[in-house]
């Protein structure tokens, strides 16, 4: 079988390392469009070479790896693929990406989202242990073919993943408040933070939780962007409760509600009988 994967950075080229070694994978071919990228994904091993689109749609399995708002435009150079070709896309978002794919390669099409990553990216981000152990969520199998369905089963559970299944558009209102509404917030932290402290203070004073919450800040603007535009709706709505929650706490601290406020912090605490 041979795997084409579009996107070398973080998840493209994780998935390259991942799948390299697995007994069914003869071959492992990418494409990128940022030319140093393609450099370094054959450099560190990531790929074993880089194809153009023709070469690409040689592949049994194409990974789409790129931002949510690529993957939609770069399905119609794919509507000539054979029968038994597999895409995968390994998108944040799902509900706009399932409703995008053309209907000749709708039965091809895999829509799925690895709930694993940095805030790093690029190709020398990659790394190989990226997928195992973690869940991917598959969403309207329904509409993928029965063989592309198997050959992507197979696949995620060949490298480590737990897989579990989902509409695309529960996965976008839930991915909204625990997945895009975190780094929304890091981001914002982020630049309150910046305006109002300079360099050396915040070095200073940076403890763990500062570095834990701010973390998200340094993820890939052009990734998020697109997902904030894909997830427009339920992310604002995951804001607006957001907002109604600082907004609580902020009243409490202003009235002196001390009680009230240790109760708020008590209830948040339970978070972690989940996690
Ligand atoms: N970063 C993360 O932690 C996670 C990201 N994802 C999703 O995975 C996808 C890829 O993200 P990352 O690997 O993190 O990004 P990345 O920025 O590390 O890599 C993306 C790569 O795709 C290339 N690229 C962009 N547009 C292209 C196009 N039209 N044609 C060819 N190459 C193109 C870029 O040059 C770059 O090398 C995104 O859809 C993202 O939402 C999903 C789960 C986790
Ligand atoms: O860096 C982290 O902790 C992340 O949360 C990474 C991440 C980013 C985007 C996704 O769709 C899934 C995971």
């Amino acid at each position: 079988m041979v795997v084409g994967i579009v996107g070398l950075g973080l998840m493209g080229g994780s998935m390259g390392l991942a799948v390299k070694n697995l007994e069914f994978i003869d071959k492992v071919v990418g494409i990128d469009h940022n030319q140093s990228h393609c450099e370094s994904a054959v450099s560190l091993n990531l790929v074993d070479e880089i194809v153009d689109l023709e070469g690409l749609k040689q592949s049994d399995v194409i990974f789409l790896a790129i931002p949510v708002e690529g993957i939609i435009n770069s399905l119609k150079n794919l509507i000539d693929i054979p029968p038994n070709t597999t895409i995968i896309d390994l998108g944040s978002t799902k509900a706009k990406i399932v409703e995008n794919i053309p209907t000749q390669i709708r039965k091809n099409f895999v829509a799925a989202h690895p709930m694993t990553g940095t805030e790093k990216f690029g190709p020398t981000a990659a790394l190989k242990n990226l997928y195992k152990d973690k869940i991917v969520v598959l969403c309207n199998l329904d509409e993928s073919g029965e063989h592309q369905r198997n050959t992507a089963w197979r696949i995620f559970e060949e490298i480590g993943m737990k897989i579990v299944t989902m509409d695309a558009k529960e996965h976008d209102r839930h991915a909204a408040y625990i997945s895009h509404l975190p780094h929304a917030i890091s981001y914002a932290l982020a630049n309150a933070v910046m305006a109002q402290e300079d360099a050396k203070n915040i070095l200073i004073l940076a403890a763990g939780g500062f570095r834990d919450m701010s973390r998200l800040a340094k993820s890939s603007p052009v990734m998020w962007e697109e997902i904030f535009k894909q997830n427009k709706k339920n992310l604002l709505e995951a804001m607006d409760h957001f907002e109604e929650e600082l907004k609580r706490c902020r009243e409490l601290i202003n009235n002196e509600e001390w009680e009230s406020l240790h109760n708020w912090m008590k209830d948040a605490n339970k978070l972690h009988d989940i996690l």
